[in-house]
């Protein structure tokens, strides 16, 4: 039986973050199928599911919710992990207040199917990654949350999630 690791990314940051998971399962013996999640259409073949999303203004992206309301019924009846990816992990000088509000952000999800394990990981945020018309937008809210580009994500703390998920996966 086969895990699936499943990912919404636009940037490329939250695809890293779902190929790490996938190397630590498969580095603890699992079998694991990485995949963006427009590419995933049955659930049937997999035993377990990861599945994560970047964050736009306080939520998975609207695909990654699709995938679970699509799947909904499925993922009831596997383990089912979730994990996200933001910046407000990043450049807190509060961390674990944010890690409060930042967790409530995956209540949408828990409303649909309730996750055995959440991963709340700070991302990367890359202005060339962002499209022309919206990075002036961007721009002023970056000065407004006083956030600056760079790569945030904590592949320790990635990691030693990933290690004790087969736990409850399996
Ligand atoms: C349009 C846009 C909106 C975002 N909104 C938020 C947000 O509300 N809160 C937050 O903490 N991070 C926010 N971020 C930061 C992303 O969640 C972060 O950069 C993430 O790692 C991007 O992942 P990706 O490269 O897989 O798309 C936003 C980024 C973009 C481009």
């Amino acid at each position: 039986m086969t895990i699936l690791v499943t990912y919404a990314s636009r940037g490329g940051a939250t695809a890293g973050v779902a190929q790490a998971i996938a190397k630590v399962l498969i580095e603890q013996g699992l079998q694991v199928t990485l995949l963006p999640m427009q590419q995933v259409h049955d659930l049937s073949n997999y035993q377990a599911v990861v599945a994560g999303s970047a964050i736009h203004k306080n939520n998975w992206l609207p695909e990654a919710l699709t995938f679970v309301k699509q799947h909904q019924s499925a993922l009831q009846t596997k383990p089912f992990a979730a994990f996200l990816t933001c910046l407000a992990l990043a450049m807190t000088k509060q961390p674990e207040k944010t890690r409060t509000d930042v967790a409530q952000w995956l209540q949408p999800v828990r409303n649909l199917v309730q996750p055995c394990s959440e991963g709340l990981f700070a991302g990367v945020l890359d202005l060339s990654k962002i499209s022309l018309g919206y990075r002036m937008l961007f721009r002023g809210a970056m000065l407004v949350r006083r956030w600056r580009e760079g790569d945030y994500r904590n592949w320790p703390a990635i990691e030693a999630w990933a290690a004790a998920l087969p736990s409850q996966l399996i």
